[in-house]
């Protein structure tokens, strides 16, 4: 797992680390990272133009003793102090010994920059850029140099992820350490680039529960069940799914289509496309309702395409298996029926059905998809994925680290892929995954499915994703 830690676990780690180490010890281990990326990018350091961005604290330090390492390495640095008179001392001594300069037009030497290190702020910036950063941080945007952020992009939120005024976009982040939340999670990510991480003997002081994580292949490959020599169809799990409506029964074919490719020994389907379902997929085992006498299952998954049909979803909640609720079940359900469950419920919202589910507005989930899914998780005692630019996974017991899924992509973004993932989760809850797993496996299996579909960079439809399911099923496997 790729992990990311909080602000205050990081700085309770560097101190421990610090009380053991000479004085700018750290800063220079930072420092000399960020130079060496620096340096790859530029390719020729000798007669290249830096531009350093320097703030008020050690993230401009950090910049100052990176620039001080590329002119002795004969680049011409110049830096630009954005809080004059708190410029870090030792550093702007070091860049200036080392033949750098404070820059006296910073607009000119930004617009000839090969190169420019944003070290306005890292992990102690709060709010967005101030108004004096605002032109420096726009002039370099405009310039054709390469943006490289120290440690994060200036003006994020460093733990939640969100932008709460302008930030500066890199094209590459050197973070320190460890990662940091804003890293994973948009808006912020987006703002990142390429993030490269750069060891400073950190990992041992941290503690062993990240804020989030962020899973690999091996790490699906371990998640993904496997049928053992004595398995029949109902040791492997039997999913029930509950899904279409004579408005809409494609939302049926895709939940059932997603189901058979999750693992699961069998799907049964409720519901009023049973015809249409049969037709498509022979080995789906059918009955028209109500879901309590549609025979035996290991869990549900409700919702998808399923109109007005509220009864179904009240049956399915009051069930003694694992239930996955989305679309119109997530419409549907009483709070109270998934509060009161003692079997495991999994919610799968987009950001719209959040802010239902919440009572707030869908921009407010959005710019804080970390807060709103935990918050979810523990006002419903339910698992919940959040789908969206950065799927992420809570559990109700908010100590547990937010997974989030690193497959995401914008190709996905098409009408039914919901439906899929809905049919999938359920498929591996079934199978005996837990909830948070289920979750996680499907996100990520859904996401490298929609990148095999859309391989060749032509727009995919939900169908193609679901029948790239097993590709994706044999790539994990291939790595984990
Ligand atoms: N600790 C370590 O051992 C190591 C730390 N390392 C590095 O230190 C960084 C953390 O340094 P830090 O704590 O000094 O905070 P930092 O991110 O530089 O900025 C805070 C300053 O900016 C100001 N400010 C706040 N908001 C602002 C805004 N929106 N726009 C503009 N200014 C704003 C605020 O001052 P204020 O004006 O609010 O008084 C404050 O002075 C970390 O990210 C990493 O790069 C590495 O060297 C490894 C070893
Ligand atoms: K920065």
């Amino acid at each position: 797992m790729r992990t990311a830690y909080r602000v205050e676990t990081v700085r309770s780690a560097e101190a421990e680390l610090i009380a053991r180490l000479p004085e700018d010890a750290l800063m220079r281990r930072a420092a000399a990272g960020l130079a060496a990326v620096c340096a790859e990018l530029l390719g020729r350091v000798y007669g290249s133009r830096v531009v350093l961005l320097v703030g008020a604290g050690a993230n401009g330090g950090d910049a100052l003793y990176a620039g001080a390492a590329l002119a002795r390495r004969g680049a011409g640095v110049h830096a630009v102090p954005l809080a004059p008179g708190r410029t870090h001392p030792a550093g702007l001594a070091a860049l200036i010994r080392a033949g750098g300069r404070v820059a006296e037009d910073p607009f000119a030497v930004l617009a000839s920059a090969d190169l420019v290190v944003d070290g306005i702020t890292g992990i102690g910036g709060r709010g967005g850029l101030r108004p004096d950063a605002i032109p420096v941080a726009r002039a370099a945007r405009g310039s054709n140099a390469v943006i490289v952020a120290v440690d994060l992009p200036s003006g994020v939120e460093a733990d939640s992820g969100e932008v709460l005024g302008e930030a500066l976009r890199a094209d590459v982040t050197v973070t320190f350490g460890v990662h940091k939340p804003a890293l994973l999670i948009d808006p912020a990510r987006a703002l990142a680039g390429t993030v490269r991480l750069v060891d400073i003997g950190l990992e041992p002081v941290l503690p062993s529960v990240p804020e989030l994580e962020s899973p690999q292949h091996h790490d699906v490959a371990a998640l993904l069940p496997e049928p053992s020599g004595e398995s029949d169809k109902y040791r492997r799990g039997v999913v029930g799914v509950v899904a279409g409506s004579a408005r809409y029964p494609g939302a049926a074919l895709l939940a059932v289509a997603g189901a058979l490719r999750g693992g699961a020994g069998a799907v049964r389907y409720v519901g009023h496309a049973a015809e249409a379902v049969v037709a498509r997929f022979p080995e789906t085992l059918v009955h028209a309702g109500p879901p309590a006498k549609a025979g035996r299952v290991q869990a549900w998954a409700v919702g998808p395409g399923l109109g007005e049909d509220r009864d179904a979803v009240r049956e399915v909640l009051a069930s003694g298996v694992p239930v996955l609720v989305d679309a119109d079940g997530l419409r549907l359900l009483d709070a109270g029926d998934v509060t009161r469950r003692t079997a495991p419920t999994l919610l799968t919202p987009h950001a719209g059905e959040a802010a239902a589910l919440l009572g707030v507005a869908r921009e407010e989930v959005e710019s804080a998809r970390l807060a709103a899914v935990r918050e979810l998780a523990a006002r419903y005692g339910a698992t919940v994925l959040l789908k969206g630019s950065t799927t992420l996974i809570a559990e109700p017991d908010g100590r547990i680290p937010v997974r989030v899924d690193p497959m995401g992509t914008p190709w996905l973004a098409t009408a039914g892929s919901g439906d899929v993932l809905s049919g999938l989760a359920g498929s591996l809850l079934a199978a005996g995954l837990s909830p948070y797993d289920a979750a996680t496996a499907a996100a990520y299996l859904h996401g490298l499915a929609a990148r095999i579909a859309a391989a060749e960079g032509v727009p995919i439809t939900s169908s193609e994703v679901a029948r790239a399911l097993p590709a994706a099923w044999h790539d994990v496997r291939a790595v984990g």
